[in-house]
């Protein structure tokens, strides 16, 4: 309900109000100034019968969020009259109305630079809420606002009107999840499928969820499909809606774009309802992707964005003369090639056709270097981070990224001289597999891709086979796989792994595997994939 503002008087406590910068639901903000210091602020103001007093409830989280980065103050608040008002810093533009401006303007999305910025900023704001044990419940662009100028670079979170602390302070344990389905909070176009759709309570990973929705949505022409209507008007209307969101798999929301955000919705989706998120490590990832782009000084919002990196143009330095050959010689060159022994011959990776098969057991017994903290629905143990740091290996000073660790676990793979050096990176891809995204990129591909080399003959070039993801905009050679299929794939081939008598024998079961993932929809590694690379890194263990 917005308020006219003829009945709101032009003076409330110390303040003037001027224009007005928005409303909402439950009242509105103005631009107002301190008759006594003249300083400028935003005034939230609310009738103090309103159904949904979320101006009382405002006040109560401000105090718990004094002083993070990117959280607003509450400067004072009060009742005047019927009128109750927050007092908060008054902000800039908020994200909404910059990008409908930036559409009006004849841009279909937002640039990648503005989104990863918005990404690691969002994420950063969500990671200090939660740090303070506030979930905030109502993310949307509408709810992210830039700071005046000097802090015009720096995206705020505002309107804490559903916000919630998810620590129970008297038992200082999460609060509970529940099987009872509850009436909808948040927003029709970002709050997650879980709270929207399925009624459930939500918890952090929900913000995090309406977060990648948020940054899709920025990249997606037209948004996100259900939000191109309109606000629904009718419940029938809002159940279009909800069933579009529940049925929107993260692969199809995402063509086209960076594979970073299909793999943090996945992983948000993932989450348990009392799950910990890795922040820090989405922030790297998004930081990475805009590095890996060409952009700068990333932790900046600045907008209007400035100029796209330019690609480098090369200086094209003329070819020197080419001696020519004719294709007789040719056929003698290559013959010669092929006949050269490389010096250190490879001792090992070669076939081993006379060990014995190892027990399935053996293989289900193989160590695990550590143990993995297994989410579950626990609703007690608020800090369980699935995806924590200390379980991964640790990080180097000089940023690293998923995508450097896989290429550096494929030049392990090209360089390994035994079947022991290969079972070593194999476990660690597993393992990598294992703890962060289980979405398999080009270059997971590209470590599968050296692996079957590796193992049908190393010492050929053997072109990639079926196991390379085709880019975005390739098109498919195969239709997806339905999921059932691979399933039944992958576990043969988890059986198949533990009996192979060879190289040989094991790398066509890795071409298989490669193959069997890249035509499934979603390009993930399954528990039955997991097991299977464990099962592929003990046989070579076996094997050496
Ligand atoms: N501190 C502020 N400084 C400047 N503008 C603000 C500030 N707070 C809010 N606004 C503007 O007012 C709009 C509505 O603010 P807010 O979301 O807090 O109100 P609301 O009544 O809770 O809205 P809704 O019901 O839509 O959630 C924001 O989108 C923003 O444009």
């Amino acid at each position: 309900m917005a308020h006219n503002s003829e009945t709101i008087p032009r003076r409330l406590g110390n303040y003037w109000l001027q224009e007005r910068l928005g409303s909402g639901y439950s009242g509105s903000i103005f631009k107002a100034y301190n008759v006594y210091d003249g300083t400028y602020v935003a005034l939230k103001v609310q009738d103090v019968d309103h159904e949904c007093p979320t101006n009382r409830y405002e006040q109560a989280i401000y105090p718990l969020l004094q002083g993070g980065e990117g959280m607003p103050r509450l400067w004072a608040n009060g009742i005047h009259g019927k009128w109750h008002y927050l007092v908060i810093s008054l902000l800039g533009k908020s994200l909404e109305s910059i990008y409908r401006q930036h559409l009006q303007c004849g841009h279909q999305v937002m640039d990648l630079r503005s989104v990863c910025s918005i990404a690691i900023q969002v994420i950063t704001r969500l990671q200090i809420m939660h740090n303070r044990e506030v979930l905030h419940r109502d993310i949307q662009l509408g709810n992210c606002a830039i700071g005046l100028t000097p802090k015009h670079e720096t995206i705020y979170m505002i309107d804490f009107g559903f916000s919630k602390c998810y620590i129970d302070p008297h038992t200082r344990r999460h609060i509970p999840d529940s099987k009872k389905k509850r009436d909808f909070l948040g927003n029709y176009w970002f709050t997650s499928v879980n709270v929207h759709c399925k009624g459930k309570v939500p918890s952090r990973r929900d913000d995090l969820e309406a977060a990648a929705l948020m940054f899709i949505h920025l990249l997606t022409p037209g948004g996100l499909s259900w939000t191109r209507n309109g606000v629904p008007k009718t419940d029938g209307a809002h159940d279009r809606i909800k069933r579009e969101k529940l049925y929107s798999r993260p692969e199809e929301l995402c063509k086209g774009m960076p594979s970073e955000f299909e793999e943090f919705l996945r992983y948000c989706r993932r989450l348990k309802f009392g799950d910990c998120p890795d922040y820090d490590y989405w922030k790297d990832e998004f930081e990475a992707l805009a590095l890996e782009k060409g952009f700068t000084d990333i932790e900046r919002f600045i907008w209007p964005p400035p100029p796209a990196p330019k690609v480098q143009s090369q200086v094209v330095r003329p070819a020197p003369p080419r001696p020519t050959i004719d294709s007789a010689e040719m056929e003698n060159v290559l013959h010669e090639l092929a006949k050269l022994q490389l010096d250190p011959p490879r001792p090992i990776l070669r076939d081993q056709t006379n060990v014995p098969g190892i027990a399935r057991t053996d293989k289900v017994n193989a160590k695990k270097p550590f143990e993995i903290i297994s989410a579950s629905d626990g609703s007690d143990d608020s800090r369980r981070k699935p995806n924590a740091r200390a379980l991964l290996p640790p990080r180097t000073p000089v940023r690293t990224k998923k995508a450097s660790q896989l290429q550096r676990l494929r030049y392990s793979v090209l360089g390994a001289k035994d079947n022991a050096a290969l079972a070593v990176a194999v476990r660690e891809f597993a393992q990598f597999l294992q703890l962060g995204s289980k979405t398999l990129t080009k270059e997971g591909f590209a470590f599968l891709d050296a692996l079957y080399k590796q193992l049908a003959d190393p010492t050929i070039f053997v072109q990639p086979l079926r196991t390379s993801r085709p880019s975005a905009n390739q098109e498919d050679n195969g239709a997806p796989q339905p999921a059932y299929m691979k399933l039944s794939v992958v576990a043969r081939l988890r059986r198949e792994v533990g009996t192979a008598s060879s190289n040989r024998v094991l790398a066509n079961l890795v071409a298989d595997f490669g193959a069997v993932t890249n035509r499934s929809s979603g390009r993930t590694i399954t528990k039955d994939g997991i097991a299977f690379l464990e099962g592929l890194a003990a046989r070579l263990q076996a094997l050496t």
